[in-house]
This record gives structure tokens, C-alpha cells and sequence, in this order.
């Protein structure tokens, strides 16, 4: 397994203008990630977790110091660089799922790979097989509409993972749903990690995220306060016992 550092983050410091007056909502964050990570960025409201996902993202850019994310450091990219880096490399999943509501399912997962000129048959085979890692072989033609939470949530999961990402980046995945559906997506996303050594990357304060996390990094008011390994995180335990180590493919 290939455990190189895929992000690294030095002496970021994030400032918001507001009005005459800035807002500093990161200060001096320095941080590595390597491959294959599922690491959650935690802590209260305003601590500045999205803030942080973003710029690695290449959704926004540090004031000071810098974030390099496979290789390309955010700060210097070009609108184009950072939206190449962002269809190439990254996926993303948000509490509101984002599914484009006038285009069934398939098309939802399919649209990434429309952006990367993917050709149709390859894309095709690519949108089942997403499809099947999260159990929504017989979604595809339903609408957004006609979905569950849940199931609204596994299509943003399959839509970010089609492309094969590096990276997802997944903030606040679980907002919107109940224990049972962010138990559900949650193991979905730890089968991927395992599968294809997909680092995910979220920001969350739900226990229910933070117990699956082998990683805790915790932020308080833009700062990182803690960086801590968890050896045998108590979700993951807990669905290692439940099914014996394998998880149930219908997932
Ligand atoms: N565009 C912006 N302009 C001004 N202030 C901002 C902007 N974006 C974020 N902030 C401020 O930066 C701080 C950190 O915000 P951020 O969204 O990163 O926090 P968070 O930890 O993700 O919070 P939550 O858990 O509520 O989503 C907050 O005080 C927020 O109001």
C-alpha cells in the first residue's frame, strides 16, 4: 500500500473580511495526510472545519502559509488548474447531497465523467459499477425526488467515487439523516476506503462520524488543538463484530 503524504498544510492562516475588519477562521494550521486516511476534522460550530476542507479542495485559498494537495500547491493555481484538480482528483459529498433533480440517478453519478470527456461505454460501465459499491442497482432511472435521505446521500457518494478520487472530501455528510441511514452511509464509505484506498476526509461534530475515524484532528476557533490516532475506533469495532470483518454487500 502506497502510504505517501498526499496534503500538506503549513502555517495556514485563513482570513474572512468583514466589513472594515477581518475575521481570522484558520490560524497557523500545519498538517500531512497520507493515502488511504479516514480522518475526520472535528469540533464546534465555527472552529473552522469547512474552512479547512475547502482550501484543500481548491474551493478557496489560504491568506498565509500554504496547502499543497497532490502536488499542487492551492495558493498558485489557476481557476482552470483548480477545477481540473477538483474533476481529476477530488470528490466531494455535502449535508445536502447537491443531486441535480431533473436528471435520474444514473445521470447524477454519471455527470463527472461527462466533465472528464470519459467515453460513453467506459462511462457506462463505470456509473454501474458505482452504483453496485452502494447498493442502488435498482435506483438508477428513479429521480432525486423518489429517493430516501439515505439513499440520496449513497447517490452523492457514488457520484463523488465514479471518477476514482484520490481524495473525497465530505463535510457534514450526516446532517440530514437518521442513525440507522448515517450508520449506512458511514460503512458504505469505510467498504470504499478499504476497497480502493480512497482518502476520505470529513468535517464533522457528529459522534456517529467520529466513531468510524481512525484519524481525529480537532479544531478549536481555527486552531488545531488535538491530532489523534484511534487504534480501534468504536463504530468500526463495532461493525467488525457484527458482520464477522466483512461488511454486507448490499451496502
Ligand atoms: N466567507 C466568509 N466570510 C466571513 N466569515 C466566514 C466566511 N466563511 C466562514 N466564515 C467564518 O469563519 C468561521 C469558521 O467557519 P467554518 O464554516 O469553517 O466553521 P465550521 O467549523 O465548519 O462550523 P459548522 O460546524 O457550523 O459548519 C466562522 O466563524 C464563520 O462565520
Amino acid at each position: 500500500m502506497d502510504n505517501s503524504n498526499i496534503i500538506t498544510i503549513n502555517g495556514l492562516t485563513k482570513k474572512f473580511p468583514i466589513g472594515d475588519r477581518e475575521f481570522t477562521a484558520l490560524s497557523n494550521v500545519t498538517l500531512s495526510f497520507t493515502r488511504g486516511e479516514f480522518t475526520g476534522l472535528v469540533g464546534p460550530s465555527g472552529s473552522g472545519k469547512t474552512t479547512l476542507l475547502n482550501i484543500i479542495g481548491s474551493l478557496d485559498i489560504p491568506t498565509k502559509g500554504s496547502a499543497t494537495v497532490l502536488g499542487h500547491s492551492i495558493k498558485e493555481l489557476s481557476h482552470s488548474q483548480a477545477s481540473q484538480l477538483r474533476n481529476k482528483s477530488l470528490g466531494f459529498i455535502f449535508q445536502t447531497y447537491n443531486l441535480l433533480p431533473v436528471y435520474t440517478v444514473f445521470e447524477n453519478v454519471e455527470f463527472p465523467l461527462l466533465l472528464l470527456k470519459t467515453p460513453a461505454r467506459e462511462r457506462n460501465k463505470m456509473v454501474l459499477q458505482a452504483l453496485e459499491a452502494v447498493g442502488l442497482t435498482d435506483k438508477a432511472q428513479s429521480r432525486p425526488s423518489q429517493l430516501s435521505g439515505g439513499e440520496s446521500q449513497r447517490v452523492a457518494i457514488a457520484r463523488a467515487m465514479v471518477k476514482s478520487p484520490e481524495i473525497v472530501l465530505a463535510d457534514e455528510p450526516t446532517a440530514n439523516l437518521d442513525a440507522k441511514n448515517s450508520h449506512h452511509i458511514l460503512q458504505t464509505m469505510v467498504k470504499l476506503n478499504r476497497e480502493f484506498n480512497t482518502t476520505f476526509i470529513f468535517a464533522s461534530h457528529d459522534e456517529k462520524v467520529i466513531g468510524y475515524l481512525r484519524r481525529k484532528i480537532s479544531l478549536d476557533d481555527g486552531r488545531v488543538v488535538a491530532d489523534e490516532y484511534i487504534e480501534r475506533p468504536v463504530h468500526l469495532a463495532r461493525m467488525e463484530t457484527n458482520y464477522g470483518g466483512e461488511m454486507p454487500c448490499s451496502l
